[in-house]
C-alpha cells in the first residue's frame, strides 16, 4: 500500500481534504521565498486539527537554530523535512534540538545523484527524491519538475523514501508502478495556481493514490 504526503497546505478546507481523502503526511512549508509559506504560529493554528490522523511535517531550508526552536515548541510537528543543503551531521542536531523526525530530500537528475544516500543511513527516517529545480529557480522543491523514474529500481535504500516531483493525479499510478515507491509527495500537482492547493485535485490524487 502506498502512503501519501500533501505539501503546502495553507488552508483549513485543503488540510481537511487531505484529511478525509486519507493522507499519511501533511507538510507544512516555512519558508519565506515559497508561495506556500505559513509562519509558524499560523501553522501551529491550522495543524492542530491534523494531530493524530496524520503526521505533521515542516518543510525547512537550511534553518538556523533559532527557526528550529520555534518550530519545534510552537508547530511540534512529528518529521522536519529538511529540503536545503544540510549534512547528516546538521541533520542530527536538528534532531536533538526539535525532537522531531527527520526527512532528508535529496534532489535527483541522474545516477550519481545517488552518491549521498549511504550518508543518510543512521540520521534520516524517510529519504525524499525530488526533481532537481530548474537552473536558476528560487525554490528548491514545489515546483513541479521530475525526474527518470526508473532510476528508483532495484535500488536498495537505507530507510522507506518518498518519490516526489512532477507528480499529479494524472501521472500517478504510473509513477508508483514504474519507481515501485512506498511513499509520494505532492505539491504545485494538487493546486490550481501556485500556492492555490485545490481540494478536488487532492481528493483526485489520493483516489488514485489508493488504487496504486
Ligand atoms: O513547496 C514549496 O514551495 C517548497 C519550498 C521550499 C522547499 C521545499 C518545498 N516543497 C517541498 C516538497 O516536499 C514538495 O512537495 C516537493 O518538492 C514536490 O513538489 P512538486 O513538484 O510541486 O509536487
Amino acid at each position: 500500500m502506498t502512503l501519501a504526503k500533501i505539501c503546502g497546505l495553507t488552508t483549513p478546507e485543503t488540510l481537511d481534504a487531505a484529511l478525509h481523502g486519507g493522507a499519511a503526511f501533511v507538510g507544512a512549508v516555512v519558508f519565506e521565498k515559497s508561495p506556500r509559506h505559513i509562519p509558524p504560529l499560523h501553522a501551529a493554528t491550522l495543524f492542530d486539527r491534523a494531530r493524530g490522523k496524520a503526521k505533521i511535517v515542516a518543510v525547512l531550508v537550511d534553518p538556523d537554530d533559532a527557526l528550529l526552536t520555534e518550530v519545534g515548541l510552537i508547530l511540534r510537528p512529528d518529521l522536519i523535512q529538511l529540503h536545503g543543503h544540510e549534512t547528516p551531521q546538521r541533520a542530527a542536531e536538528v534532531r536533538r534540538l526539535t525532537g522531531a523526525g527527520i526527512i532528508k530530500a535529496l534532489p535527483i537528475r541522474t545516477e550519481a545523484d545517488f552518491a549521498s544516500v549511504p550518508e543518510w543511513a543512521d540520521v534520516a527516517d524517510h529519504l525524499l527524491f525530488d526533481a532537481k529545480p530548474p537552473e536558476g529557480s528560487s525554490l528548491p522543491g514545489g515546483v513541479g519538475a521530475s525526474f527518470d523514474w526508473s532510476l528508483m529500481q532495484n535500488r536498495a535504500l537505507p530507510a522507506c523514501w518518498f518519490l516526489a516531483g512532477g507528480l499529479e493525479p494524472q501521472n500517478i499510478t504510473e509513477a508508483v508502478r514504474i519507481s515501485g515507491a512506498p511513499l509520494v509527495d505532492v505539491s504545485s500537482g494538487v493546486e490550481s495556481a501556485p500556492g492555490v492547493k485545490d481540494p478536488d485535485l487532492i481528493h483526485a490524487f489520493l483516489e488514485a493514490v489508493s488504487r496504486s
